[in-house]
């Protein structure tokens, strides 16, 4: 079986409190970005599952890739055969584009369906949390307005399909423990879903992400990206959750603009 993890992207991003389990409550809005890794799950040729890597190199022991800790934590609680999965890894990692957290969704719906366990979208989602907070956004797949930690949903009617966007990758990897450790938590500076039910062009100056503020004076880099977009046209331009990535909504547009940008920047084109 063969699937495509997407990216997300964050459409303003709020932390708003300390939690007592030491992570922060946040609200967003996440929206699907068809930036996408490829992923193969098979049921395996040997004895042993496994998991090979090409495309971006992914940091840290194999063992420990998000891919491998979905089957491991499904078959803690069904017989699974081993598999052999393949990862092609496009999307960049420390991206705020959760990559990573796609790869785990969609690698826990793969095993789904590959095994016909009949789990319902919401179990899934339980799986899911388990992994990563982004993870469980991946399952359903759609945009929402997301609360708590990032991880409970509710259904938002937006709709971007088919505008023009610009995503650039600086190539600065962000962890986003380390992004959530400058961010005071604060109550949201406006509310997220009245602000995106008004004409796209009215956000720039009602939507923001609290990372953008605490980054953007350690990495100056991400404010000049950001102007640029603007200067090109976009109607609203953002950093993606914790970043590196910031992005440019350029709506009625066919394509987003070209831009000169470095030459070792990571950079999409297309359509959401
Ligand atoms: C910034 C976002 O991408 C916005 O969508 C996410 O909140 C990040 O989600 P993620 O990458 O899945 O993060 P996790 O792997 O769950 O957590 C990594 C680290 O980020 C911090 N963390 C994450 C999510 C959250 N709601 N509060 C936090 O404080 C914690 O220090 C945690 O140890
Ligand atoms: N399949 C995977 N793809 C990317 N990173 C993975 C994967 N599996 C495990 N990881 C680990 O997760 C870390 C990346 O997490 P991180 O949260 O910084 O980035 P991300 O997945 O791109 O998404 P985001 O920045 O939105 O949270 C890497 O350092 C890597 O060690």
């Amino acid at each position: 079986m063969l699937v495509f993890p997407n990216a997300k992207l964050n459409l303003g991003l709020y932390v708003t409190a300390m939690r007592p389990d030491g992570f922060r409550n946040l609200e967003s809005v996440f929206v699907p970005l068809p930036w996408c890794d490829a992923l193969e799950v098979l049921p395996a040729a040997g004895p042993e599952t496994t998991l090979s890597l090409t495309g971006i190199p992914v940091p840290g022991d194999p063992a420990t890739n998000l891919c491998r800790r979905a089957y491991e934590l499904l078959s803690d609680d069904f017989e699974l055969p081993p598999v052999q999965m393949h990862l092609h890894k496009v999307v960049p990692i420390g991206a705020g584009l959760g990559g990573g957290s796609a790869d785990a969704a969609f690698a826990l719906k793969a095993l789904n369906d590959l095994f016909a366990l009949n789990l319902t979208a919401e179990t899934l989602e339980s799986y899911a949390r388990r992994l990563g907070s982004d993870c469980a956004f991946f399952v359903r797949n759609k945009p929402v307005f997301a609360y708590e930690k990032g991880d409970v949903f509710e259904d938002i009617s937006l709709n971007l399909t088919g505008t023009a966007c610009k995503v650039v990758y600086p190539g600065l990897h962000v962890s986003t423990g380390e992004a959530y450790s400058r961010v005071t938590p604060r109550p949201p500076r406006h509310e997220l879903r009245q602000a995106l039910a008004q004409p796209l062009e009215t956000w720039r100056d009602t939507i923001s992400n609290d990372f953008e503020d605490a980054l953007t004076p350690f990495y100056p880099v991400l404010g000049e990206i950001k102007r640029k977009l603007y200067e090109a046209g976009a109607a609203y331009a953002s950093l993606s959750g914790s970043g590196s990535a910031v992005y440019g909504l350029f709506p009625g547009q066919e394509q987003p603009p070209k831009m000169e940008l470095p030459t070792e920047y990571l950079v999409w084109d297309g359509r959401l």
